[in-house]
Order: structure tokens, then C-alpha cells, then sequence
């Protein structure tokens, strides 16, 4: 029966199966691999079975805690690479240990062989590394290869602040989408429930029967459009730089509905929507609130001060999102999603970064030196955030605008002590980013450079067969019902601050009224797209790495500048 089972599943009217590669093998990205791998035995009629994970090749030796630890064998008591120990036990014993890894896990320690013909990239790995890496890979994936970052960070050049499923897509001349979520990986790894959100919005390029333009023009109702001809938008809303290839036809589509096939298991259940910013934004920012969690749970200050950090942090981060990605953010993505509220609540829970913050108030230690007493080689990413974020803010001249995400850096940088905290951010309550959402979301100008068919058309639609939508928080309601391609330390010196109520921060797209549109007929959610954002290089990485603390060290303990990013 499981043959005839496994036989019917094989059978598919695709010529290719999409082959996944795994770009990374900490504790997320190897936890990933598992999933991914369940995902793509079950599902043969889409999948390649075997997933190759690239490894970040170093010498180990067995740990003595270790199930497979043997002392008779030379595999235990020699050092040994870490690719051949995962291939060999079927585990990441150094970064996922105990958790038995699916056998069509492949660890690779090739980046070139490694997403060699792999048409699906999912990008897992400690964000100050992923400049280096799409560097290398640059001319080694396939044209039409997509990507998914699960990567938490931001990308922070000297006055520019942008996503790393950006970076990635710029870099690779590819689309990149985001998975971000509630997901300590170790919680996940056991199967234990949990939920997570895949951002991705479906290049039209990838349709599965673009139609050639005609002589009438395109509408929306005939849908007369060269589909491989269209730009995509990126999250600025403006036609992307980036020429996308299409998914060539042989291959099922990747849309919404691959990609929960791919990630969705009962113990990790995956929303699809189509805000990429505000999934990634969530996954980035809630990191340095975690730190402020630790800060005060380091303090013993008890929970109402943890809930009062989460509650004033939530708000900055949607603040940060509707200024900075305004014309493409869904505020309601960091309340309603898994990458949202519920990230920030697990992160200031059990997270590395809010475990490592609470262990150096406790200790009297910086935070590097409990990552590297505590980690095991993985690595924090709200410290490197905080610094970035800041050096962004301070730049646009709105350290002030976030009280908070500022106090966790000054605390950071050993400029302010843990205790001041409460005066840092008093005021803060003031903040009221969901104060006037449904400004938010008039749809972007559609100028571009390319041939586009014109949307909304000037010429009038064919509205009887398609209702009429309020262009506001609507893309992923859009998506449910089915308009979507398929479902869808002490330091010596206080900070002094003002208040942020009495200067309110403008926010950036609050001017249009609501804005009637008919819906897309390929996706509407295309055209909800935004800002900003301006052109980004990996480059402008190295110059964060090179700049100098933004202020003289004046703590007691000398705080690292936190400013190593790493290039290969
Ligand atoms: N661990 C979690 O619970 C978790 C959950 C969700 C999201 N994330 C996010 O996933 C991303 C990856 O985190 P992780 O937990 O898998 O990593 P990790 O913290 O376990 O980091 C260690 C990884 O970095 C690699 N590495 C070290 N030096 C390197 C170099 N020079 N170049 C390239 N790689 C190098 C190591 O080999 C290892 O794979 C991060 O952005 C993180 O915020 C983590
Ligand atoms: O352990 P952290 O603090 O890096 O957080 C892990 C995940 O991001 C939680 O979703």
C-alpha cells in the first residue's frame, strides 16, 4: 500500500522537481534542514528528496555529552570535520545536539556545489555573515533560483536601512521572500507546537501561462499581459532593479501554496502572507527588545517591568516599519502574525539574545563574554542589531524617536547603566504608530521603466467580474480568498532624553486618503508595496565594520563597538 502511496505521490505533470538547498547549519538553519527535508520526502511530486545544507566547515571533536560519543573510536577522540560527523550520525552535534537529523539531509561544505541546480535557496545563517556569502555564490545559482531569508537582522548601510531578503535578491539578480516567526530552533527541532510566517510575494514573472500583450492593450479583466515582461516591485513599491528570470514552466509554481507545502508540518505550522517587511522587520527589531527583557529580568525587577519593555519595544517596532517601509508594511503583520507579537514574547522568554543580557547584569560582565562563555559558537543577533539600528536612527536624527532601541544601545555601549532604564524611556507610552493606519496604504505610483501593463487601467475595467477592495491592510485577506496564486553595567553617566510626546514623530505615507482600487488580477498584493529604501551594496556593510564607535566608551567595563561584521 505505502508503495502504491509513494508511487501516486511520484506521479506529476512537471518535468522538474524543485531541488533545496539550505545556506547555512547553526541552530536555526540545521533545524530548518530538518523540517525541510520531512517536507520534501513527503511531498515527491514537487520536491527533489535529498536537501543539501551548506556547512560552515570547522574541526570538532565530540563532545563527551554527546550520544555518540565513543572513546574507542577515533570519530570521538580526534578532531574531526563537522560535515562529516553530521553525514556520519545524522546530527549537528556541535549546533543542534540530540536532535536525530532526516537522512536526506546532505551536508556540504562546498557553497558552490552545495546550491548547485537548486531551484529553492533558504538562507539560514547569523546575518553579519550573509554579505560574504552571496558574494561567493554570485554566478553560481541558477538564473531563475528563488530565495527565502530566514534570517533575523536588518541591513544598515551608512544612511540606508533595508532587508536582508533585499540584500539577497540584489545580490543574486533573484526574488527572495522571509519565514520568521516565534521558533526557538531547539523547540522546534523536538517538534514541540509552534507557528511560524513566510513572507513571499510571487514575482508575476513566475506565472505559469504568461500571456503576450496585444494590440488592445492589457486589462485586467483579459488579463492581456506578457507576464515575463512585468517588473516586480520590491518592498519600496517601485519596479525592482533586479531583472528577474522566470521559473521556467517544467517546474511546478512557487507560490504560496509551495511554500507551505515545504514548511508546513503539523508541530510547525506556517502562515503564507505577502508582507515581506513586516515579517523580517519583526524577526529583526525584536531583538533588541530582548536584550531590555533581559536587562530588567537581570535586575530582578519582575514581570510587570518585562511586560511594560515588551509593550513600549512592540510599538517602536511598528513605528520603525511604517517610517522606514511604510508604503508596503502592514502594521497588523507584527500584531496578527507569528514573526510579530508572538516573536517578541517567546525571544523575551527563552531567547538567546534575552538569556545572554540577563546573565551579563547578573555577572557584571559585558554580553559578549557571555555569548562566548554560553553559546557554543552560535551567535547573538540583537547586539549587532542595536548597534545598527542606532547608527541608522542617529544619522536620520531620530535616536530620540526611539527611546528604547536607543537605552538598549547607550547600555550597550556602557554609556548608560540598566537601572536608568525607567527614565530613558519614560514617555514612551506616548508613541501611537496605529494611530492612523488607514492612510497607510495607497497604492504606489506604477511608472516604471519597463513594459508594464497600466494598472489600475485608465481605460475601463471590467469590474463586473471582480469587487471592488479598499486599498488598505487587505493584501493578505486578498491572499485567503484565493486571489493569490494559490491558498495562500554600570557606567558613570546618565543619558538625558525628552520625552517623545511632545515632538511626535511624522510618519512618512500618512497623507493619502483611503484609496479604491480594483484588485490586480495577478496579485494584489503587488501593489501595496513601498518606499524607501534606497539602493543598497553589501560594500556598505564593510564601512559599519570600519567605523569608529559613535561615542568615547565611558563605562567602566570597556564594551565592544560591536561593530564586527564579517566578510569573507
Ligand atoms: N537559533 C534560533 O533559535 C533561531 C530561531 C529563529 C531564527 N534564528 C535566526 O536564524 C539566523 C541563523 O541563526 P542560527 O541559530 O542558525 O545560527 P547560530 O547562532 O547557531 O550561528 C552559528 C552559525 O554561524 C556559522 N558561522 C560561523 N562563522 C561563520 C562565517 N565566518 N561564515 C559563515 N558562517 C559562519 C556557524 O558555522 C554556524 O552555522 C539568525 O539570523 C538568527 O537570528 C535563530
Ligand atoms: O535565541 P534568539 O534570541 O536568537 O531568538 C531566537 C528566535 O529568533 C526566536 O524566535
Amino acid at each position: 500500500m505505502d508503495t502504491l502511496k509513494q508511487k501516486m505521490s511520484s506521479l506529476t505533470p512537471f518535468a522538474k522537481k524543485h531541488k533545496v538547498t539550505i545556506v547555512g547549519s547553526g541552530n536555526w538553519g540545521s533545524t530548518i534542514a530538518k523540517v525541510v527535508a520531512e517536507n520534501t520526502a513527503a511531498h515527491s511530486e514537487i520536491f527533489e528528496k535529498d536537501v543539501q545544507m551548506w556547512v560552515y566547515e570547522e574541526e570538532i571533536t565530540v563532545p563527551k555529552s554527546s550520544q555518540h560519543y565513543d572513546a574507542s573510536s577515533d570519530l570521538s577522540t580526534k578532531p574531526q570535520k563537522l560535515t562529516h560527523l553530521i553525514n556520519h550520525f545524522h546530527e549537528n552535534v556541535k549546533y543542534l545536539p540530540g536532535i536525530p537529523l532526516p537522512k536526506n539531509v546532505i551536508a556540504n561544505p562546498s557553497l558552490t556545489n552545495a546550491v548547485k541546480d537548486s531551484t529553492i535557496l533558504v538562507f539560514n545563517l547569523p546575518h553579519q555573515f550573509i554579505g560574504g556569502i552571496c558574494k561567493q555564490l554570485r554566478g553560481h545559482i541558477l538564473p531563475y533560483a528563488r530565495g527565502i531569508s530566514c534570517i533575523k537582522g536588518v541591513n544598515v548601510q551608512e544612511d540606508s536601512v533595508s532587508l536582508f531578503s533585499e540584500v539577497i535578491g540584489k545580490e543574486l539578480d533573484i526574488y527572495c521572500g522571509a519565514l520568521s516567526g516565534a521558533n526557538i530552533a531547539n523547540e522546534v527541532a523536538q517538534e514541540k507546537f509552534s507557528e511560524t510566517t513566510v513572507a513571499y510575494d510571487p514575482p508575476s514573472v513566475d506565472s505559469q501561462n504568461p500571456t503576450p500583450a496585444t494590440s488592445r492593450g492589457p486589462s485586467p479583466a483579459s488579463s492581456h499581459a506578457d507576464l515575463t515582461q512585468l517588473a516586480h516591485r520590491d518592498v519600496s513599491g517601485k519596479a525592482s532593479g533586479v531583472k528577474l528570470k522566470p521559473l521556467p514552466q517544467e517546474y511546478p509554481a512557487l507560490d504560496h501554496s509551495t511554500l507551505k507545502t515545504l514548511f508546513h508540518r503539523t508541530y510547525f505550522q506556517v502562515r503564507v502572507v505577502s508582507d515581506v517587511a513586516g515579517v523580517s522587520l519583526g524577526g529583526a527589531l525584536k531583538n533588541i527588545i530582548a536584550i531590555a527583557a533581559g536587562f530588567v529580568d537581570g535586575l530582578g525587577w519582575g514581570d510587570n517591568a518585562k511586560a511594560a519593555v515588551m509593550r513600549i519595544g512592540l510599538l517602536e517596532m511598528v513605528k520603525f516599519g511604517k517610517q522606514f517601509f511604510g508604503k508596503t508594511i502592514q502594521p497588523r503583520t507584527f500584531t496578527e502574525e507569528s514573526a510579530g507579537v508572538a516573536d517578541l514574547i517567546t525571544t523575551c522568554a527563552g531567547g538567546r539574545n534575552h538569556r545572554c543580557a540577563k546573565l551579563s547584569v547578573q555577572r557584571g560582565v559585558p554580553i559578549e563574554e557571555v555569548e562566548a562563555q554560553e553559546l557554543n559558537g552560535q551567535k547573538l543577533q540583537g547586539t549587532l542589531t542595536a548597534v545598527e539600528v542606532n547608527h541608522f536612527l542617529k544619522i536620520q536624527g531620530m535616536e530620540k524617536e526611539f527611546p528604547l532601541f536607543t537605552a538598549v544601545y547607550e547600555i550597550l555601549q556602557g554609556r548608560a547603566k540598566v537601572e536608568d532604564l525607567p527614565q530613558l524611556i519614560e514617555g514612551s507610552g506616548e508613541i501611537q504608530p496605529f494611530s492612523n493606519n488607514k492612510n497607510l496604504y495607497k497604492s504606489p505610483p506604477l511608472a516604471t521603466t519597463q513594459t508594464e501593463p497600466e494598472y489600475p487601467p485608465t481605460s475601463q475595467p471590467d469590474s463586473s467580474s471582480k469587487p471592488f477592495v479598499i486599498s488598505s491592510p487587505i493584501s493578505d485577506s486578498v491572499s485567503s480568498a484565493g486571489m493569490l496564486p494559490a491558498t495562500t553595567h554600570t557606567a558613570d553617566k546618565k543619558l538625558t532624553m525628552t520625552s517623545p510626546s511632545s515632538k511626535s514623530l511624522p510618519i512618512a505615507s500618512s497623507s493619502s486618503s483611503p484609496f479604491l482600487v480594483p484588485p490586480h488580477p495577478l496579485s494584489t498584493s503587488r501593489y501595496h508595496r513601498q518606499l524607501l529604501v534606497p539602493s543598497i551594496s553589501i560594500r556598505g556593510q564593510e564601512a559599519i565594520s570600519k567605523a569608529k564607535p559613535l561615542f568615547p566608551f565611558q563605562a567602566h567595563h570597556q564594551a565592544s563597538p560591536l561593530t564586527h561584521r564579517i566578510f569573507m
